[in-house]
């Protein structure tokens, strides 16, 4: 049977990477100056560790300036805002992520709003949630960026294409529809109280799993010749999955991204591709 071209995420993001390294060095020959990024986690959850420990590798590779601030579990909100404000104020940090999920007890959407949009360089303030909205331009959210960054560096056409998202998260199912409609696809959004969300993602050119469900997607999802995207990030006896089941959908899809090595790596290429734009509007290019 046909199998599908793979989308390889980590082939592009470390062209990406490539590109960036170039471009700060370059800037750092005329200025003396690097961008700087920093990533902050409230807690030790094993996952989020990992995930901090691999941004701060991957901006350090580039010729970042990298700081990991990780606070204990019981931070409460105002100390986790303190943080934030003193990363606001200085001068050699010009990206900020705050690691999700945060602690119950402490409300990340308070953080995000005293969070300088400047900064945001994971596009989850107001200010650049509305941006997006508004359809202007701003700092996008890492992995709907990745997405898009991912279709394009393999020439998938976007407009006018029929589009389905399943999952409407604040960090991708959400932002990523609206990024789609900003490239002129017609983008449908399903999710858990959907009834048979089968027969709507059967109807679609590009079909984008960001649900967090293991092998979710099976063949009667596709449309055959459909492009699938699979942003889940599962963990099972057998190591890390998807949520779409990628041999029997490789059959009948034309293009598909695996897991790992798809949209993870392209999620961090974008991190780093958007503190580089941070930097480059605070200091100039
Ligand atoms: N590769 C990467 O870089 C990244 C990967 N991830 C991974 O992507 C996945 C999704 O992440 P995230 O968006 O943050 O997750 P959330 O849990 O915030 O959202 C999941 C979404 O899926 C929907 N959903 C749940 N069950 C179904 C179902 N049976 N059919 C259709 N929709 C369903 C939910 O619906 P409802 O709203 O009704 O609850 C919700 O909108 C996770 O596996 C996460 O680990 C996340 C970020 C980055
Ligand atoms: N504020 C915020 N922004 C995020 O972007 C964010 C977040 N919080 N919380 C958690 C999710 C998850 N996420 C991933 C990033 C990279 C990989 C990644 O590189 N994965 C590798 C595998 C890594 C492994 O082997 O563990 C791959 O898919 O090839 C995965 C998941 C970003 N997230």
């Amino acid at each position: 049977m046909a199998t599908a071209q793979l989308l390889d995420g980590k082939r592009t993001a470390q062209i990406i990477r490539e590109e960036l390294a170039k471009k700060i060095e370059e800037h750092y020959e005329r200025t003396m100056l690097r961008p700087g990024l920093a990533v902050v986690l409230v807690g030790d959850d094993p996952a989020s560790k990992i995930y901090v420990r691999n941004k701060h590798r991957a901006s350090t590779q580039v010729g970042m300036d990298s700081r990991q601030i990780i606070l204990p579990a019981h931070s409460t909100t105002s100390q986790v805002l303190e943080t934030i404000e003193m990363l606001n104020q200085d001068p050699s940090i010009h990206g900020i992520l705050l690691q999700l999920p945060v602690p119950r007890h402490i409300d990340a959407q308070v953080i995000l709003r005293h969070l300088d949009p400047r900064k945001d360089v994971d596009g989850l303030t107001p200010t650049n949630m509305g941006r997006l909205m508004a359809g202007q331009s701003g700092l996008r959210p890492c992995t709907p960026l990745g997405i898009i960054e991912l279709l394009d560096r393999y020439h998938v056409p976007l407009e006018g294409q029929r589009v389905v998202v399943i999952g409407r998260s604040q960090l991708v199912g959400r932002p990523l529809a609206l990024m789609f409609v900003e490239r002129n696809a017609t983008v449908t959004i399903v999710h858990s109280k959907t009834p048979n969300a089968w027969d709507i993602t059967r109807e679609a050119d590009i079909v984008v799993a960001a649900v967090g469900h293991a092998h979710l997607v099976q063949p009667n999802w596709i449309k055959p010749g459909a492009t699938v995207i699979d942003v889940g990030i599962n963990r099972t006896e057998s190591g890390i999955v998807g949520d779409v089941d990628f041999d029997s959908v490789a059959a009948m899809a034309s293009r598909i991204t695996p897991v790992p090595g798809g949209i993870g790596p392209m999620t961090i290429a974008m991190l780093l591709s958007n503190t580089w734009q941070a930097f480059q509007e605070t200091v100039g290019s």
